[in-house]
Formats: C-alpha cells, structure tokens, sequence
C-alpha cells in the first residue's frame, strides 16, 4: 500500500468504510490522498464575537435595534462591561453575545464558524490570527462597530 506524505495518517471512514486523511498537526480531514507534507498551521480560524454598533457604523442597525444612535465612546463603555463580566467569570461569552451582539451571529452564541484570510475586516482577521485557541481579544474596532473576539479554533 502507497504511503502517505509526512505528516497525513490513513483512516477508514466509519460511516462509509472509506479511508479518507487526517493532518495529523490541524487534525483537518480530507477525502482525497495528500500529494505534499501535511500543513502545521490551519489555513482557517474559528471565532465568536461580540458586537456593540454605534451610530458611525456602517450598518447602525441590528436584529436587536431597528436605529443605533448610541456613540462611539458608549458603545466601548458598553463593550468594556461586557469584557469584565465574561473575564471575571461572571458571565460566559455567548451568553452575553446571544443576548446583546449586534451581529447576525448572535443567534449562534456569537460564532461565525471557520474563516481563511481575506474573509473578514483586515482589522478583524488580524486580532482573531494573532490570538491563541480559547484566548479573549482587547476591544477590536471595525467598520461595523466595536467588537470582542473569542478565538475557538
Ligand atoms: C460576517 N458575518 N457572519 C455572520 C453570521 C455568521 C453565522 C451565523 C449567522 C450570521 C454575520 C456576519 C456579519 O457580517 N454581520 C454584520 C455585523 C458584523 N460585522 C462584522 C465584521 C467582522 C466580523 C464579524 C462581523 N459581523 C451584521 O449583522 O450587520
């Protein structure tokens, strides 16, 4: 039997009894046989996230709020309570996301599911790749309002 690339390990599907590869570092998963050494960093990232609009935003408004008026300057007040709610333990992240993010995704808790470069706001995709798996971020700002991200993969 060929062997596999550095890095790739051969499994047998339990559902189908076919064997399929896994990336032994990202623990990603593929059909077809790897042709090259397994990647070590995953090309997507996993986040939740947490969004106060403010009337600059570019969208001011929301599932939660038909017309966003507050400012900039209340929606980081705003922002920083949450953060010290969920870093102090007091409430968890998609607790607080599912009942007051502006975004879409609140309905999920916050997550917006797997992402590679290029998808989100640059000021976004950076904060989310340069925190750790399970690390919370600083207040992060983009066009759509202020934001806290809570990398999951
Ligand atoms: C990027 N994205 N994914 C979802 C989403 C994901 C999963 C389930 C439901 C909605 C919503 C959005 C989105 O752009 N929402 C915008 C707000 C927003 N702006 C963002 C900028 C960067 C990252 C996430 C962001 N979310 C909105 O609702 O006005």
């Amino acid at each position: 039997m060929s062997d596999v690339p550095e890095g790739w390990e051969r499994k047998i599907s339990r559902s189908n009894n076919k064997e399929y590869y896994l990336n032994i570092y990202t623990k990603e998963s593929q059909w077809d046989m790897p042709t090259a050494p397994a990647k070590q960093q995953s090309a997507t990232v996993q986040a939740s996230h947490l969004l106060v609009k403010h009337k600059d935003s570019r969208r001011p408004s929301s599932w939660r709020e038909e017309t966003i008026t507050r400012t900039k300057e209340e929606a980081l007040k705003i922002l920083e309570g949450y953060r010290e709610q969920i870093v102090s333990g007091e409430k968890p992240f998609a607790e607080l996301a599912s009942q007051f993010s502006d975004c879409s995704s609140a309905k999920r808790g916050g997550d917006l599911g797997p992402f590679g470069r290029g998808q989100m706001q640059k000021p976004f995709e950076d904060a989310t790749y340069s925190l750790d798996v399970g690390e919370l971020s600083q207040i992060v700002s983009t066009d759509s309002g202020v934001h806290i991200i809570l990398r999951t993969a």
